[in-house]
């Protein structure tokens, strides 16, 4: 019994078999091309999928991120950055969002807004497979850059694996540069006045396609004023896109807003029947401290907190100015670190990125910082000036316990604030309770700001600036019931920031002068010298005048406008002027003025309203350090003891007509120093020490003369008015030439300062070259790829080329002629074969010195020979 005949033969057999095996391997290979799909189409039908789970979503199912109907790309990116289980406000909204649908989402600080907004945003582009050629897809606006920074910032993170271009316009920077880039971005992070001079300014700049609009913090963007600049924004924008909302806070006009630009949105308040409106795990305390222990206080706590990271919330910048100096110098035995609204942008990104890297610190800092910022590991947030309200109040104390965290909050309160203010936290549901502060622990200070002070001019003037900006912010408040800038112990408090005397506070000063009543005849106490030096008789004014006043500044009602909205936007502008805490580009674009144009003139007709009895508010809105420097002058009246008299004669001008109290005034004065002169008074001096033991004398205060000589010699009774007008007339000339001289250093250092900015911008120029638009989907390098950099790189290299090549071809040309020389004082000593390593390291070198124009077009050997015979004919 052998095997069939067939197979016996094994090599017909595995030859048949091959045969067999060929044919189906080519029929799959054609099926399976027949199969095969773009790379698009299958995208689409991935995102199908994805789509048609859309309305499936239900939140109580949702455990992790992948619950969501998710891109593979944005699943990847949110696990890549450690996000696998989504927040409670994260769980509720990107449901909804991704259904397309508006959303108006509220959530406790810290509870993972930012992310609950850049999902959608993400999947909203995937989802119609966004291109570079498409445009502005998605616009995130913020209120201040800090956040927008932060905003984008966590959208390179989680939005990596996509390919969307991603940019971040801000401010702080050349026009032009941001405007050569923003055509080019699909997702655009901003803040609003920004954005609308690049939708004014920007030809190119366009948000025609633009799918979804969402605003961070939408309440403190309008706020900040930014109503009249969001309106015009929105009026850019197509009707038909989805937008979201967001903020830890809700008030009536993020409903407002909502009204005007969402359209049937879904509102999503997560914590609206929480217990507090603040995270659980967030401790809360109040103390009352007068004014003049604030700065002590603050000093203490700092040596209490050594190892904690603490943010110090202040109302005015120059407030964080001055006592940012001031801790410098006292040297807490803690990094202290500034962030305000006047700082360069770059440095406030430094500042910024500082903190964040710090355990231990401080950050001296004023609402800028309150909303949206999220510094890891904030141990305490301390509130040295109350908040304006309970929103302010909830977003600063947010910045501490954070997503699950812990963190503890401070509260200082003055004794004319703890009533209304606790009262309203409590309405808010802030869980807060009182402590005492132990006087025994509070360290004194103040004598050690004195001796900064009086050896630094500068330090002076800025204490004089934070004494008044903090006035002013206290007199600007809304909230009458907790801010009365009228109660507040004005000699005391100059007294603690190290002033000697307080600075002249006009606002204030006039408000009272027009017969502002102060509460029940206690002016002696509240307004301590300062508003009292027009003596114990204000000027009287009618009973409706002092109706006036006191609906001014004990309700709510402002005065100052005919509507309410007249009122708010002064408020806001003189509240802008004096804060600058406006979040605009560093050009001083503050486009919420430059696009009201209507409104911005209507504010002026108000402050030139002659029947409205505060218009002198136009005259102190100005922040400018000179301007500020001009209410500052110190002025002295009391010195002579001549209190009394003055307030006679204040008294006697009222009821006199005006050129004959000129008169009056005149020779009264005239008198007056008479009879100083003639009692021969010695002015009391005050002197303090330095830290070095060297004396100096603060009061009166050491001036530079013209004519000092002549002033020690005439010490003649009565008064020469001839002699007095020329001396006059000496220190005015001495005085205008020194004061040529310091504008001049002041340009100077103004110059230099600049100059430190050039070659600081220059240096990172490279980098900052492509800031403003990343490509999410590209690595480090690739991120930084700019086509018009790339332009100029390889201009720049052409040109670098070009001198280098130059350069060696003068080089080989000298080399060559030597080696040549040496080489044929080499060679007369007969030819010489040359190795095969030698023939091609000449042949390389030739090909090296393809540029030296020795080349005879000869081969080498019939060089040599040329060369020995010229060398033969040269001897000969
Ligand atoms: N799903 C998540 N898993 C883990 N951490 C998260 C998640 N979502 C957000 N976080 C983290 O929680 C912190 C707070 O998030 P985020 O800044 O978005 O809060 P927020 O609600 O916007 O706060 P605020 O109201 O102060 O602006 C961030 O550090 C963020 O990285």
């Amino acid at each position: 019994m052998g095997l069939p005949e067939r197979s016996k033969d094994p090599v017909q057999g595995f030859n048949r078999w091959k045969k067999k095996y060929t044919k189906k391997k080519e029929k799959f290979k054609l099926q399976r091309k027949q199969k095969k799909k773009p790379e698009w189409q299958i995208e689409r039908e991935s995102i199908s999928r994805l789509v048609a789970r859309y309305p499936e979503i239900n939140v109580n199912e949702i455990i992790k991120f992948s619950d969501f109907p998710l891109s593979k790309k944005t699943l990847k990116g949110l696990l890549e950055a450690q996000y696998r289980m989504p927040s409670e406000i994260q769980k509720q909204t990107i449901g909804p969002a991704l259904q397309g649908k508006d959303v108006l989402g509220a959530a406790k600080t810290g509870s993972g807004k930012t992310l609950a907004f850049l999902i959608p945003a993400l999947e909203c582009l995937n989802r119609q497979q966004w291109t570079a050629h498409d445009g502005l897809g998605v616009l995130i606006i913020s209120p201040t850059r800090e956040l927008a920074y932060q905003t984008f910032e966590v959208l390179r993170k989680v939005g990596k694996n996509h390919e969307f271009s991603a940019g971040l316009i801000i401010g702080g920077k050349d026009l032009k540069h941001e405007s050569g880039r923003i055509n080019r971005t699909n997702i655009l992070v901003c803040t609003p006045g920004r954005l609308l001079q690049h939708m004014d300014e920007t030809s190119y700049f366009h948000a025609s396609n633009l799918l979804m609009l969402i605003l961070d913090e939408a309440d403190r963007i309008l706020d900040m004023g930014f109503a009249d600049t969001m309106n015009a924004i929105v009026e850019n924008l197509p009707k038909k896109r989805q937008t979201l909302l967001f903020s830890a806070t809700q008030t009536k006009s993020v409903k407002d807003l909502a009204r005007l630009s969402l359209k049937d949105p879904e509102y999503v308040w997560v914590h609206e029947k929480a217990k507090f409106s603040t995270p659980a795990t967030l401790e809360q305390r109040y103390v009352v401290c007068d004014l003049q222990q604030k700065v002590n206080m603050l000093y203490s706590f700092l040596k209490s907190h050594l190892k904690k990271k603490s943010i110090v919330f202040f109302a005015s910048c120059k407030e964080v100015q001055y006592l940012f100096r001031v801790f410098c110098r006292l040297r807490p035995g803690i990094p202290v670190l500034a962030l305000h609204g006047k700082q360069q942008q770059m440095k406030r990104m430094e500042v910024y990125n500082d903190f964040v890297r710090k355990k231990a610190a401080v950050l001296f800092a004023t609402d800028i910082a309150a909303r949206g910022l999220d510094f890891p590991a904030v141990n305490w947030v301390l509130q040295l000036d109350c908040p304006e309200d309970a929103s302010t109040y909830i977003h600063r104390v947010g910045r501490t316990a954070r997503y699950k965290e812990g963190g503890e909050a401070l509260l200082v309160l003055l004794p004319s604030e703890q009533k209304s203010m606790v009262q309203q936290l409590l309405e808010r549901k802030v869980p807060i309770e009182e402590i005492k502060i132990n006087p025994e622990k509070i360290v004194n200070v103040q004598t050690r700001l004195e001796a900064f002070l009086a050896q630094e001019q500068e330090l002076k003037e800025r204490a004089q600036r934070c004494f008044v900006s903090y006035l002013r912010s206290v007199y600007l408040m809304k909230n009458k019931d907790v801010f009365d800038a009228f109660k507040l112990p004005l000699r005391e408090y100059a007294l603690s920031l190290g002033l000697a005397v307080p600075p002249r506070i006009r606002f204030l000063q006039r408000a009272w002068k027009q017969g502002l009543p102060i509460a029940d005849g206690k002016e002696d106490a509240l307004l301590p010298g300062v508003l009292r030096q027009g003596g114990d008789a204000g000027p009287s004014v009618s009973d409706d005048e002092l109706e006036t006043f006191r609906a001014h500044f004990s309700e709510k009602k402002p005065v100052l406008q005919k509507g309410e909205d007249g009122a708010e936007k002064e408020t806001r502008q003189l509240r802008k002027d004096s804060d600058n805490e406006l979040e605009e580009d560093s050009e001083g674009n503050t486009l919420s003025e430059e696009s009201e144009g209507n409104t911005l003139s209507e504010k002026n007709e108000i402050w030139k309203e002659p029947a409205l009895p505060l218009q002198f508010l136009d005259e102190d809105n100005e922040d400018d350090d000179n301007q500020d420097l001009d209410f500052l002058t110190v002025k002295r009246r009391d010195v002579f003891g001549l209190d009394a008299e003055a307030g006679s004669f204040l008294n006697a001008e009222k009821e006199l007509p005006a050129s004959k109290s000129k008169k009056f005034e005149k020779s009264t004065r005239a008198k007056n120093a008479k009879k100083v002169l003639k009692k021969k008074f010695n002015v009391n001096t005050k002197s303090s020490f330095t830290d070095d033991g060297e004396l100096i004398q603060q009061w009166p205060p050491v001036q530079n003369s013209a004519v000092k000589e002549i002033q020690d010699d005439d010490d003649s009774n009565g008064i020469n008015l001839d002699k007095a007008k020329e001396r006059l007339h000496e220190e005015d000339k001495f005085d205008k030439e020194e004061y040529r001289k310091k504008i001049k250093e002041k340009h100077r250092e103004k110059r230099l300062k600049e100059k430190a900015a050039r070659r600081a911008k220059s240096k990172k120029k490279e980098a900052d070259e492509d800031e403003p638009v990343v490509y999410l989907g590209r690595g480090e390098h690739e991120e930084e790829y700019d086509s018009s950099t790339s332009a100029d790189a390889s201009d720049s290299f052409d040109q670098e080329d070009h001198r280098l090549i130059k350069q060696n071809i003068s080089k080989l040309e000298e080399k060559t002629v030597g080696r040549k020389r040496t080489y044929s004082s080499e060679e007369t000593g007969g030819i010489r074969e040359m190795t095969p390593e030698g023939k091609k390291k000449k042949a390389k070198n030739n090909q090296e010195e393809s540029f030296v124009p020795l080349d005879t077009g000869l081969s080498l050997l019939e060089d040599e020979e040329l060369v020995l015979h010229l060398l033969s004919s040269q001897t000969q």
